[in-house]
Parts: structure tokens; C-alpha cells; sequence
């Protein structure tokens, strides 16, 4: 790493917004949730979805309640296009189900894009173009008055052709790519040139991406609020955010951004995407349950959700993952699993949540209590009475809590690892019921685990 950072990447320029008012507000209500798990999700994946996997992935995607779905990217192959196809000429959109598809600003592209569209009731086309400087410079070699000419030209041309088609009805996506990294006139021009060229007073949905998350939370809520406030006049938009998770802060500038008034949200089941990332959805969703407010979505049965995006993105789930990972629920660590052994025992019927370490009851998103302690070195007393109560019914003196406590503490110095809650109970009864021994003697002693 170098000594001198600055001398090779740049801060990102605050926004100084004067009277924000973000960070007095409360999310109350969800935001409408856009689905690009079989886009974006899909177009970062070392092996893209087969029209199987595509089709198991939208249905969990309906099941969870999922009403705008980005289906994919129909001019850029064929199994794309005649996924788009498949669904339309299958009737397999609900109808209070719409379909969005993305095209980048390519006139062949377009077409294609409309055509793959025919015969469906709704549909959002997704335009998008890169507006940021480097993007401009680099990668297209256009200035801003000529980025502004691009966007006309291809949403025009895109108007035309949905036009054609009357018994569709059309709504316009317009994404200025990299907006978080480009100058917010720039970003507002190319939004108002998608606008005027679409058509004022038909429906649009402003899509403001972090591309490459590039700067503190804070500073897309700055952006996001200036962008609400200038297109405040414009009738019939929509608000809606892109987030990566490139700085591992995808979630908070989702969060950050509904507070600052976007209403609509783009992301991924369980973070899928490109690099480090889409938004979480699950992970946003389940902080607003959490805060009291449903969703609107459904994850009553997690791991089966899981379970089907391991299958259709062949990758797995980390099991540290927000409330979905093998591990969220579980403590090893003593006063841990003492805080949450009294929390269980204080709850009454109809209590608010208030069990210590737990964010969320995990019976609610069909999870069990049954790993919720686990024992290692880390554990202590607590957890060790809860699991032989729980499990065996064995209830033990606070003295003895104490003494059996210690015993296990040298049983897992000297073999390492986890001690199953069957291979506590053998080793109670060996040192209190069956042939006890000195607790002095454990550490000597060859004990051997049961299998789980
Ligand atoms: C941020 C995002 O996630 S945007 C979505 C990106 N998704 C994908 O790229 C997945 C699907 N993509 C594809 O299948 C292919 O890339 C295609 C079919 C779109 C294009 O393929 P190709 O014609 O071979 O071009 P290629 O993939 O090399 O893309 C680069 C070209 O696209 C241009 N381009 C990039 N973005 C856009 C855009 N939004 N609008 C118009 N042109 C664009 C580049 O300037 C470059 O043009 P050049 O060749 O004239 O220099
Ligand atoms: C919204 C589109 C252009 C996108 O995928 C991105 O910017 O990450």
C-alpha cells in the first residue's frame, strides 16, 4: 500500500446542502421495491442463469410479493430475449405484476429491446447511459452537450416505437449511470432531457444509482435530496436509487436516501451483484420490520429463499449474512448467551421483542430457537443450564451450574471445537449421574464427543 494515498485517489466532494432535512426523518412506510436479481444479479455472475434457474428465481421472486421485476437485458442474448418472450406469451405475469427490461442508448438495441416487450399488459424500459466525467471522457469520448444529444435521440426513438404499440402500457425508465459520481447539474440535465423527450406528464421513473459507491452514506442522501427538491415541479416521476455496495455501505445509503425522499428501491436478494454487490433488499426490509413497519414482502421461510438463490446464482450465502446466515441467530459467547437465556425466561405472551443479542424474533422469519446457544470455549454457565434444560430437562443448581461450567471449560481447552448439546448431556452424566469425577480431572481426562 502506498504511504502517500491522496497522491492516487481523490475524496469525494461533500454536497454541502443547506437545510437538509434527512436526517430528521423516519422511514414509516416501505418504499416500492424494484427486483434486478435477473439483471444486475445476474449479469455479475461467473455463470449466467439458464432459463430454468431464471424462471425458479422469478417465481421466488412473486412468491416473496416482489411487484416491479427487472427480467432482464433482452437485446444481449437470445436466452434473454426468449425468457422476455416466454413470460409474456405464457401469461406468466400476474396482473398486478410489471416487467422491467434494460437497454443501454443503441438504436438497434432499442428495438430489440421493444420487441422482445409485444403483446405484454405493462412494461418499464430501462434506459440507461453513463453522465459521470470519467465515463464521459474514457469511455465515450462525449461531452456534456453531446451526452444530452444521446439521451434524446434514443428515448425519442424509444417513444416512437412504444407508440406503435398502444396496448402496452409503457413506462420509461431513465438511469443517469454513475450519477453518485457525476456533477449533480449534469445528473439533473440528463434527467430533464429523458423527461422533455419522453413526453412531459407520462410516467418515468428517475433511476439515481451509486454504480460505484464512492463516498459516505451521507453524501448520496445530499444528493438524492438535492435531485427531489430540483425535479420537485415535474409531475408523474418517480424516485428511485440504485445502490452497490462497493464501500460495504450499500444498505445505510439505501436508507439514508428514503429518508432523503426516494421512494422507489433497486437491489438484490441477499446482496447479489456486481463486484461487492446490489443493495441487499432483504437485508433493507427486514430493518424496517424490524423498526415496526412491514415491508410489504414476505420471508416468513428464509432458508427456503436461501436455499433458491444458492441454487439459481451458484453462489452461496455467507453465514454471517444479515438475517438469513447459518449464524445470525447463534451465540457462543458467555454473557451472550446469559443476556438471552434471561431474556426467553422474562418473556411473556404478546411482549414487545426485548431479548438481549436478538434483533429480530427468529421464529418470525421461520428460523428455530434450537441453535440459538451453542457451546465452546467462549460459553459460559448460562448457556450451558439453558441447552440442558432445553433439550434434556436437566435443571442444575446455580452451584452446580458453576461447578459443571468449569468442567466444560477444560474439556473444550484441551479438544477444541463445539460441544453438541448431546455431548453435554453425556458429559454431565458422566461427571454428576453416571460415574462422576473430580472436575480437577477432566482436563486429563480422554473425552470423547458423541456425533451430533
Ligand atoms: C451499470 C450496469 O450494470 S449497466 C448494464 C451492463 N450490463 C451488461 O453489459 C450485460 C449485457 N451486455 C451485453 O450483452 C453486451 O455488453 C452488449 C450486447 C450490451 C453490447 O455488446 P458489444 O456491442 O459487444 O459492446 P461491449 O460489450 O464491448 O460494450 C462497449 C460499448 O458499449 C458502449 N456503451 C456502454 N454503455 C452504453 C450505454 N449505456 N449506451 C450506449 N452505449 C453504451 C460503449 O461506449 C462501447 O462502445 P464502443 O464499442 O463504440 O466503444
Ligand atoms: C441502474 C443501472 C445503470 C446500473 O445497473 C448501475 O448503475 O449500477
Amino acid at each position: 500500500m502506498l504511504q502517500h494515498p491522496h497522491l492516487k485517489y481523490r475524496a469525494a466532494t461533500p454536497i454541502g446542502l443547506q437545510g437538509r432535512t434527512w436526517p430528521d426523518q423516519v422511514i414509516a412506510k416501505p418504499p416500492r421495491w424494484l427486483s434486478t436479481d435477473l439483471r444486475d444479479g445476474n449479469q455479475a455472475l461467473p455463470a449466467p442463469m439458464d432459463a430454468a434457474r431464471k424462471l425458479r428465481l422469478y417465481e421466488q421472486l412473486l412468491a416473496i410479493g416482489f411487484k416491479e421485476i427487472e427480467v432482464g437485458f433482452p437485446a444481449s442474448s437470445q436466452i434473454e430475449f426468449d425468457f422476455v418472450r416466454w413470460l409474456i406469451e405464457q401469461g406468466r405475469i400476474p396482473d398486478d405484476v410489471t416487467i422491467q427490461v434494460m437497454t443501454p442508448a443503441r438504436e438497434d438495441m432499442i428495438a430489440r429491446t421493444v420487441q422482445a416487450l409485444a403483446g405484454a399488459r405493462r412494461a418499464i424500459v430501462h434506459v440507461y447511459n453513463a453522465v459521470a466525467p470519467v465515463w464521459r471522457r474514457v469511455v465515450f469520448g462525449l461531452n456534456v452537450t453531446q451526452t444530452m444529444a444521446l439521451i434524446e435521440r434514443h428515448i425519442k426513438l424509444l417513444k416512437q416505437l412504444t407508440d406503435a404499440m398502444p396496448e402496452t402500457d409503457w413506462v420509461l425508465q431513465y438511469s443517469p449511470e454513475t450519477f453518485s459520481s457525476a456533477e449533480l447539474p449534469v445528473s439533473l440535465k440528463a434527467c430533464e432531457t429523458a423527461i422533455a423527450a419522453w413526453g412531459p406528464g407520462r410516467e418515468i421513473i428517475l433511476n439515481l444509482p451509486t454504480t460505484v459507491e464512492n463516498a459516505t452514506p451521507n453524501v448520496f442522501a445530499d444528493q438524492i435530496e438535492w435531485m427531489k427538491r430540483a425535479l420537485a415541479a415535474h409531475p408523474n416521476i418517480t424516485l428511485s436509487v440504485h445502490p452497490h455496495n462497493d464501500r460495504g455501505t450499500g444498505t445505510a445509503a439505501a436508507e439514508l436516501a428514503l429518508m432523503a425522499g426516494a421512494e422507489r428501491v433497486e437491489g438484490c436478494l441477499f446482496g447479489n451483484g456486481e463486484r461487492t454487490g446490489n443493495l441487499d433488499l432483504v437485508n433493507v426490509a427486514l430493518n424496517l420490520y424490524t423498526q415496526g413497519v412491514h415491508p410489504g414482502l414476505d420471508f416468513s421461510n428464509i432458508d427456503a429463499i436461501r436455499a433458491t438463490v444458492e441454487h439459481c446464482n451458484q453462489l452461496p450465502v455467507h453465514p454471517r449474512h444479515p438475517y438469513v446466515g447459518e449464524l445470525v441467530y447463534t451465540s457462543f459467547s458467555g454473557t451472550h448467551q446469559d443476556a438471552i437465556k434471561k431474556g426467553f425466561v422474562s418473556r411473556r405472551e404478546g411482549d414487545v421483542w426485548e431479548v438481549p443479542y436478538l434483533p429480530i424474533d427468529p421464529q418470525d422469519l421461520g428460523r428455530s430457537y434450537e441453535a440459538v446457544i451453542r457451546v465452546n470455549s467462549q460459553s459460559g454457565k448460562g448457556g450451558m443450564a439453558y441447552l440442558l434444560e432445553r433439550d434434556h430437562g436437566v435443571v442444575m443448581t446455580r452451584e452446580r451450574q458453576q461447578t459443571f461450567s468449569r468442567i466444560v471449560q477444560r474439556v473444550m481447552d484441551v479438544q477444541g471445537g463445539e460441544l453438541s448439546s448431546g455431548d453435554l448431556l453425556a458429559l454431565y452424566e458422566r461427571e454428576f449421574g453416571v460415574a462422576a469425577c473430580a472436575a480437577n480431572d477432566v482436563a486429563q481426562a480422554q473425552w470423547a464427543p458423541q456425533a451430533a
